[in-house]
């Protein structure tokens, strides 16, 4: 499930971390080098907040600065590995509590709501993250009761309690399981035997059950068989949203976001549907159909404008399949337009299989295309993946975009990305940018390319053809103007 992923995740750059803070010797434990080093790992660690070396149970300096020793007091329990961990740790005056975990001379210190605010739940819904053996909650969001934390807890789990339905599932890595509760209220006729057949699902299931418990409850039998059905009724069409270049304020690009309205006129969103397609395997005859509605709409795009290039959304299952570059260059064939103009996004969960994902994105490259990390920091893996992977460019979630410059507990992370980027000579994109503020601080902190409702909500193949036509003749009339001036 995405809390448990989220949490594996903060576990991983923790352990990382760990690995190389406790390598320097006590003789460095703050000279100004090992200070660089918490900053580098504190920059390339996503999920952590900052980094600290630690001195019994003082951190004695830290990626902040070399503060005065803080004082973190006795810690709130001993994890499985001799970790020790704070829940509630004050570490700047009365500002928010922070979690802190400690290894050896190690301190991750982690902002309470960032390991669950990638995750989606329903109103009055509970989620928490814990440590298996102890049962002791690590991060928590929502009216979560302590109660849950039963003793008696096989992963896997859905069972009722006060009034809400619960699943739990287990790290097969880390001593940490996830718990996601959603009110018996939404879920009334969501009945004892539909649970007792989802148990044996298990944690393979886990994102399902995830989505099932906060979002899709309802459809959730009913779905698959809904997108076999759209499929066959063509019920699927396109639209591309912007890309721009900030300087100039030109469109170099867009990106293929795919739409579903179904008969009765509903609109069914793709972060809803995409999902289901992924885990109940129809999500290859999805993206046939994406290849076929974009082998249609891209001749005329790039007939207009030839350096083009088109965002193509591929899924974890997309990029394992050896076929799929048959299927993309079957798009180039038919269309005319140059694998050059394709850029293939995708997300950290293909990543999982690094092997299959280095080879298509290779494969992809060698012909030409470009490869984006889309939602780049919301994933599963560690940072590992991107020096063994060919990739172009980052693509940063919405998510950081938005909080850019607030102060929350989000706000450092776009401009960490943008440093990542940097180092690694890769360009970024930036997702979701719905102001001007937002785009001028991008564009001060280096990034050249941005989409979002400030410039664009997703278009019609035919409004964005427009739209490349008057930028086009916008251009054109400035070229002869400045000839006749001349
Ligand atoms: N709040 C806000 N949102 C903005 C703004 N600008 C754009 N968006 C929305 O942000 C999403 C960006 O796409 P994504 O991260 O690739 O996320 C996409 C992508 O992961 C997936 N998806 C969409 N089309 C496809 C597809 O053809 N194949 C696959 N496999 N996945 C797709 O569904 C996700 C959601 O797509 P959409 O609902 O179209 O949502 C789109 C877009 O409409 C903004 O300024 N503010």
């Amino acid at each position: 499930m995405a809390a448990l992923a989220s949490s594996e995740n903060t576990a991983d750059q923790v352990q990382a971390g760990s690995d190389i803070i406790n390598k320097v010797p006590a003789a460095a434990a703050c000279s100004d080098s090992t200070v660089d080093l918490m900053r580098n790992l504190d920059l390339s660690s996503t999920l952590l907040q900052a980094v600290g070396r630690l001195d019994g149970t003082r951190i004695v300096c830290s990626s902040l600065g070399r503060s005065l020793p803080i004082d973190l007091g006795k810690p709130d329990f001993m994890g499985e590995t001799k970790s020790l961990i704070w829940t509630h740790a004050r570490l700047f005056g009365h500002g928010q509590p922070y979690l802190v975990i400690g290894l050896g001379s190690f301190a991750g210190i982690i902002h309470r709501d960032l390991p669950l605010s990638f995750v989606d739940s329903a109103p009055g819904s509970a989620i928490s993250t814990f440590t298996w053996s102890q049962r002791q909650p690590l991060v928590v969001r929502g009216p979560f009761q302590r109660s849950w934390l039963r003793t008696d807890l096989p992963p896997g789990t859905v069972f009722r309690s006060n009034g809400y339905l619960i699943s739990v599932t287990r790290s097969s890595r880390y001593d940490i399981g996830s718990i996601a509760a959603v009110p018996l209220t939404d879920t009334a006729h969501f009945s004892r035997e539909t649970a007792a057949i989802l148990v044996p699902i298990g944690l393979a299931a886990g994102l399902m059950l995830s989505l099932l418990l906060s979002r899709f409850i309802r459809d959730f039998t009913s779905m698959p068989a809904m997108i076999r059905n759209g499929l066959k009724r063509q019920e699927f069409h396109l639209l591309y949203q912007p890309v721009i270049d900030i300087a100039t304020g030109r469109t170099i690009g867009a990106e293929a976001l795919l739409r579903w309205r179904r008969r009765n006129g509903e609109m069914i969103a793709p972060d809803h549907f995409i999902p289901i397609a992924e885990e109940t395997g129809s999500i290859r005859q999805i993206t046939r159909r994406v290849l076929e509605l974009l082998t249609d709409d891209a001749p005329r795009l790039i007939d207009i404008a030839p350096d083009f290039h088109i965002g193509l959304n591929l899924s974890a299952a997309d990029i394992h399949c050896p076929a799929i570059v048959r299927d993309v260059t079957a798009v180039v064939k038919h269309s005319g337009i140059k694998f050059e103009n394709l850029l293939i996004e995708a997300t950290e969960r293909s990543f999982v299989d690094a092997g299959k994902a280095a080879d298509a994105f290779r494969n992809f490259r060698s012909r030409g295309a470009r490869i984006a990390v889309d939602d780049f920091g919301t994933g599963y893996s560690g940072l590992g993946y991107l020096a063994q992977l060919e990739v172009d460019y980052l693509k940063i979630d919405k998510l950081f975009v938005s909080t850019l410059g607030t102060g929350s507990a989000t706000s450092q992370v776009a401009q960490r990305i943008i440093e990542i980027a940097k180092d690694l000579q890769l360009q970024v994109i930036a997702e979701g940018v719905e102001t001007e503020d937002q785009a001028k601080m991008l564009g001060s902190l280096g990034v050249e390319l941005a989409q979002g409702y400030y410039y664009s909500g997703p278009l019609t193949a035919s409004a964005l053809l427009e739209r490349l036509r008057s930028e086009h003749h916008g251009r054109t009339r400035h070229r002869q103007l400045s000839a006749i001036a001349a």
